[in-house]
Order: C-alpha cells, then structure tokens, then sequence
C-alpha cells in the first residue's frame, strides 16, 4: 500500500507572489536572492561555504524548474537538465498570511479562511489591558519588551534586565505571535510555559495564531542563547487536515520537529522533536523506515527560517540549503515502490530583505518517488493541491479544497 512523506523546507520560498505588494513584499525571493548573492560572491564563509549554491540533487528533482515556472527567471548558478528528475511545479499561498500555521495549514487542505489578529503597533504593541492581564495571570513584576523585535536582538537587549527583575520579555512580529522569552533557570522553564497557556487564553480573543515560549540561557559574561525548548501555543485549525484524516482510516501519522505545535497537536500521531535540520532529517529517516505501509511522515525543518532567515544571514542559509541536499539521497535511497515523496515549503523569509520578518513568495512543490513519471506541474492555485495529492494518493479520498495532480 502506498505510503508518503512530507518534507515542509521551513521559509524557502521562491519569490514571485503576485499579492506580495499586499505585504509590502513585491520582489522578495528567498531562493533566488540567495543564489543570486551566491554567485555573486556575497553568500561566501570561508571555513563555511563559497561560491555559487549547490543544490545538485534538488536541481535534478527540478528545483531550477520550479523556480523559473515561479517567477520567469533562471535560477542563478543552478545547471538545469534538459527534464526534472520528478514532478516540479510552485503553490500560490490564498490564505491570508505569511506565517508557518497559514502555509502548514493550507498544504495540509485547510485554507484559513479567516483574518489573523495583529499586534501591528511598533512600541507598546500589546493593548494596555492584555498587559495587566499577562501580569496578574502570572504574578508577575511587570513586563519587558512590549514592542515588534528580532528574538536574538531583544534577548541581547533585555536579558540582564530580565535576570535582575524577573519580568518576561514579551515581543512580537509582523505575524500573528506573541512570543515571551525567559530565562531557562532565572524565570523557570515550566514557568514559562505556565504563564504562555495563561496567556493563549487571553488572546484567543483577539485571533492570535500562537504563544510562543522562547526560553534562553547564558550570563552576561558567555552570551545568552535560545535553548531547543521552544514551545508554540497554537489554535488548531479550523477544519480538517489530511492529519485528522488519516487516523480516521486507521493510518499511521508520525510527525517530525514542530509539526505538533502548528497543528495545535490535533491527530499528530507519534510526534518527534529533536534539535536541528540534521538530527531531524535523520529522526525522519528512522520513522520513515518504520512506518507502515498506508502510513503518513510529515516533517517541518525549521532552521532555514529560525537561524538563518530571520537572522538575515545568507551565507549560514545557502549552508543550510547545501546541507539539506546533500542528505536528500539518503531520502531517495529509502523510497520503495508505491511510495510519495513532496518537499514543499510555507512561505518566504528572504535574509536579503529589509527588517527580519517573513515575506510573501510562492513555494516550490517538488514530488517523486520510485514509479513517479517527471513532469511539470505548474503553477497551483493554492498549497491545499499538496493535501488533495496526498489524500488521493494514500487512498482516504480528497482532502480539503485543492485539486490533486
Ligand atoms: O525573531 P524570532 O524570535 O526568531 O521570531 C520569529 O519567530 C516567529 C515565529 O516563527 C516569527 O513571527 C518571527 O517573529
Ligand atoms: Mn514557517
Ligand atoms: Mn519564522
């Protein structure tokens, strides 16, 4: 019986979104500015990585074909063979959003049909009374922050004073967060996650995707740095998933890194969460070799977007990006007949663009497998097309509003 595996390659987007001015993202390229800056000498690390991005097996798959479908360019630096290696087309995203529950939702056959609360204000973004409610909820001194930050920059800012007052940094984006960072050992992790269920509750209200828990370590002296123990306090989504589909027909569904977090942890199976593309890409590999046949693997790598996308740091994402392909034979290696494989993505986070937010991008849609025939598949009309190809293809019948290909 057939099986699939869902690869989500977290923020690579590749450029082209037609509604990106909407964004105040028109031209934004995550994938093509970094091969762009690439080629141009500008994505160079000396001990990390140099010259053009080399992505030789995602090309193959057709990744250079996907791109060009997106946005009508070549995709720097990248030799593209005459045919893709798989099926490679791009998503258009209809939700409105830009942030991982959007995109993961929508690839999973659920467009959010509603507007997302925001906390839009620069300073002093949370209104007056949700702030006396973090404080009694959690007892608290006070708070700090209160205003749209990068979380690296607000905890080299605000973490002694946090450490000297025990008041939580609280901060936000131009997505529909609102993030506190404590320190794991002065604040107290189980705290910490305490006080972010309070205020999930206290924000349902006002349509708040997710809480975020974003705990860190260190002194003054050594740096502080965010731990592995990040936690998302996420609404479910507001229909069914192929997730929710698929225990109901007595599949198997394990999910690897934050997947239960985005799906609010509704029908998300057997969840793993190690730390780091690496080790998730090989906890996949080991799910995916134990999971039965009819069963579903869906995997979000995060690091593209949290470590390297946000940082706007281009050299450490083309590294990323580098590291991710040269792990993907392993994948291919793995795949026996009558098994899927997509690599996909859920929106863009280009690190050549101004601020250090997400930007609206088409995603590429990569799809093979051992009887697969290469073909193009265009441009879809919404990510939803990847659960509607998924629930065909694991035979629990179409899922969500997409068409399968
Ligand atoms: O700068 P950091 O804390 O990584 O925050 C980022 O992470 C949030 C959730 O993905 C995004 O909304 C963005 O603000
Ligand atoms: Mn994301
Ligand atoms: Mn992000």
């Amino acid at each position: 019986m057939a099986r699939a595996i869902l690869i989500v390659l977290d923020s690579v987007g590749c450029g082209g979104a037609q509604d990106a001015h909407l964004y105040g993202d028109t031209g934004s390229d995550t994938l093509g500015h970094i091969a762009q800056a690439c080629f141009e000498g500008r994505g160079d690390r000396p001990g990390l990585r140099i010259g053009p991005l080399a992505l030789p097996n995602l090309v193959r798959l057709g990744l250079a074909h996907a791109y060009e479908a997106s946005t009508g360019r070549p995709l720097a630096g990248a030799v593209k063979p005459a045919a893709p290696g798989g099926r490679a087309g791009y998503g258009v995203e209809i939700s409105q959003g830009k942030d991982t529950p959007s995109g993961h939702w929508e690839i999973a056959g659920c467009p959010v049909p509603f507007k997302w609360g925001y906390f839009t204000a620069l300073e002093n973004s949370f209104p007056p009374d949700l702030v006396a409610g973090i404080i009694r909820e959690g007892a608290l001194p006070g708070i700090l922050g209160n205003r749209h930050a990068s979380g690296t920059a607000i905890i080299d800012d605000l973490a002694e004073e946090h450490i000297r007052t025990g008041k939580p940094i609280c901060y936000t984006s131009v997505d529909s967060v609102l993030q506190i960072a404590a320190h794991e050992e002065h604040f107290g992790l189980e705290r910490l996650y305490a006080l972010c269920r309070k205020v999930r509750v206290l924000v349902d209200p006002l349509r708040i995707g997710r809480v975020i828990a974003r705990p860190f370590v260190g002194t003054a002296e050594t740096g502080f740095t965010r731990t592995g123990n990040r936690k998302d306090f996420a609404i479910p989504p507001p229909d069914e998933t192929i997730l929710d589909r698929l225990p109901a027909r007595g599949r198997t569904v394990i999910t690897v890194g934050k997947i239960g977090d985005i799906f609010a942890h509704r029908s998300t199976g057997d969840e793993i969460k190690p730390f780091g593309n690496a080790a998730m890409f090989d906890a996949a590999l080991a799910a995916w070799e134990r999971l039965p046949d009819g069963g579903f693997c869906f995997v979000n790598l995060v690091d593209f977007d949290t470590e390297y996308g946000h940082r706007r740091d281009v050299p450490g994402y083309a590294a990323a990006l580098e590291a991710f392909d040269a792990m993907l034979p392993r994948l291919e290696a793995a795949l026996r007949p009558g098994d899927l494989a997509v690599i996909t993505a859920d929106h863009g986070n280009d690190p050549t663009w101004p601020g250090t937010d997400h930007t609206r991008e088409h995603v590429p849609i990569l799809a093979f497998g051992p009887g697969i025939a290469p073909a193009p598949l265009g441009r879809r009309e919404s990510f939803a097309d990847i659960a509607a190809t998924l629930g065909d293809w694991l035979g629990v019948g179409k899922v969500g509003p997409g068409k399968a290909w």
